[in-house]
C-alpha cells in the first residue's frame, strides 16, 4: 500500500463548534488548516509574483485543467517540468478537474456517461473530456493535490436530475480513481455533490467515502444559493466525512462564508473573489468593502485599512489608490490584489488562533459587527 501523497493531521477541535485547527502535510510543504487558496486559473495569481504570494503567506494555489489543457495544452507543462517549474511556484498547487469550467465556461454540447462534449471557449473548437482524459491532464500538469471529474448541477435542478448527477459523479469518480498513475505524489480528491438534498448528500458521500479518498471536497455550492442554504447543507455534509481526512469547500468566498464554513467542520477554500474583485478597486478591509473609485476617498490619505499590515497599508494612501484606479494604471489592481489576497490569509490566521484559544463565535461576532454584516 503506497503512502498517499496528502496528510491531513487533526491538531484541536475547537471547544464550540465543529471548527478544527490541523495541518496538511503535501510533497510541497506542510501547511496550517483552515487555510484559503488563492486561485491561479492560467498558472498565474493575477497580477501577483510567486514571491509576492510568499510574502503574505500564501500555502497552496489553484489552477484550471480545463484552461491549462486548451492553452498552453498539458504537454508543454510537462516538458516544463511540471506546473511547479512552469510557473516558478515552489509551495503547494491543487488543480481542479475541468469538469466545473466546462459547465460554466465552455458552450455546452452533450453530457454523456463517457464524458462531456463541448465547444472550446477559446475558438469553438469541438472537445471531449472524460474522468480518464481530465485524469491524464492533471497527472501532466502535476499539482499536489487533484480533483475527480465531477459534474456540479445547477442548485435549483431537479431532485431526480441531481439524483442522476450524484451517482454519476460517483461512477465518474471510480474510474479517475483507476485512471490515476501517481497516487504516491498526487492525491486525488473526491467530490461530494447532491444540491441542497440531505439524502443524495449522503448518497454521494457515502460512495465516495467507500473509495477511501484522501481527502473531500464539498462541490455544488457556491453556485447561486443563498449563505443560509449553504451553511444548512454544511450542516449536514461535513458530518458525513471522515473526521481525519480534509474538506475542502470550492469556490468559497467571502470572509463570512469563510468563517461560518470553519465553523461547520471545512479546513480548505479557495475562491477567485479577493482578486477578481479587486480589478475593478473593490477591497475588503476590517471595517467592510471600500470601492476606492469612489470620490469620497480623493483626499483621504489614510492606509486603505488601518487594522492592516500588509506591503499596501504600510505604504500607499486610499487617495492614491483612487489615483491609480482612475488613471487605469496597472499599479492599481496588483495593490487592491495584494491587499485583498493577505486580507483574507491574514483572516484564516485570525480563525485558527480563535480555533486554538476556543473562541471561535466571540471572533465570528466581533469581525461581522465591525466588517458591516450585521447591518446587512
Ligand atoms: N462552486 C464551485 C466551484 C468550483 C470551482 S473551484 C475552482 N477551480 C479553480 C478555481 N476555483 C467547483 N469545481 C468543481 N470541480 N466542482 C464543483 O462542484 C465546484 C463548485
Ligand atoms: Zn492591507
Amino acid at each position: 500500500m503506497t503512502e498517499p501523497a496528502v496528510k491531513y493531521h487533526l491538531k484541536k477541535k475547537e471547544k464550540h463548534t465543529g471548527a478544527r485547527l490541523g495541518t496538511l502535510e503535501t510533497p510541497h510543504g506542510t501547511f496550517p488548516t483552515p487555510m484559503f487558496m488563492p486561485v491561479g486559473t492560467q498558472a498565474t495569481v493575477k497580477a501577483i509574483s510567486p514571491r509576492e504570494l510568499k510574502e503574505m503567506g500564501a500555502g497552496i494555489i489553484l489552477s484550471n485543467t480545463y484552461h491549462l489543457w486548451l492553452r498552453p495544452g498539458e504537454e508543454l507543462v510537462a516538458e516544463a517540468g511540471g506546473l511547479h517549474h512552469f510557473m516558478n511556484w515552489d509551495q503547494g498547487i491543487l488543480t481542479d478537474s475541468g469538469g466545473f469550467q466546462v459547465f460554466s465556461l465552455a458552450q455546452m454540447r452533450d453530457i454523456t456517461e463517457k464524458g462531456v462534449h463541448f465547444k472550446s471557449h477559446l475558438d469553438g473548437r469541438n472537445l471531449f473530456l472524460s474522468p480518464e482524459k481530465a485524469i491524464a491532464v492533471e497527472n501532466a500538469l502535476g499539482a499536489d493535490i487533484i480533483m475527480s471529474f465531477d459534474e456540479c448541477p445547477p442548485f435549483f435542478e431537479s431532485y431526480d436530475y441531481i439524483k442522476k448527477s450524484v451517482e454519476r459523479t460517483s461512477r465518474w469518480a471510480e474510474r479517475g480513481l483507476k485512471a490515476h498513475k501517481h497516487p504516491d505524489r498526487q492525491a486525488l480528491f473526491g467530490i461530494v455533490q447532491g444540491g441542497g438534498h440531505k439524502d443524495l448528500r449522503e448518497l454521494s458521500a457515502k460512495a465516495l467515502v467507500s473509495l477511501d479518498f484522501p481527502g473531500y471536497s464539498i462541490g455544488g455550492l457556491s453556485v447561486g444559493e443563498s449563505k443560509a442554504e449553504m451553511n444548512h447543507v454544511l450542516d449536514f455534509t461535513t458530518p458525513l466525512l471522515p473526521e481525519n481526512k480534509p474538506r475542502y469547500l470550492m469556490g468559497v468566498g467571502s470572509p463570512d462564508a469563510l468563517i461560518d464554513g470553519v465553523i461547520r467542520g471545512v479546513d480548505m477554500f479557495d475562491c477567485v473573489l479577493p482578486t477578481r474583485i479587486a480589478r475593478n478597486g473593490t477591497c475588503m478591509t476590517s471595517h467592510g468593502r471600500v470601492v476606492i473609485k469612489n470620490a469620497v476617498y480623493a483626499h483621504d490619505f489614510n492606509p486603505l485599512d488601518d487594522n492592516c499590515d500588509c506591503y499596501v497599508c504600510q505604504n500607499y494612501t486610499r487617495a492614491y489608490l483612487r489615483h491609480l484606479f482612475k488613471a487605469q494604471e496597472t499599479l492599481g489592481l496588483r495593490l487592491a490584489s495584494y491587499h485583498n489576497l493577505y486580507f483574507l490569509l491574514h483572516l484564516m490566521k485570525q480563525i485558527r488562533q480563535a480555533i486554538a484559544d476556543d473562541n471561535l463565535l466571540d471572533f465570528r461576532e466581533q469581525f461581522f459587527e465591525e466588517y458591516g454584516y450585521n447591518k446587512q
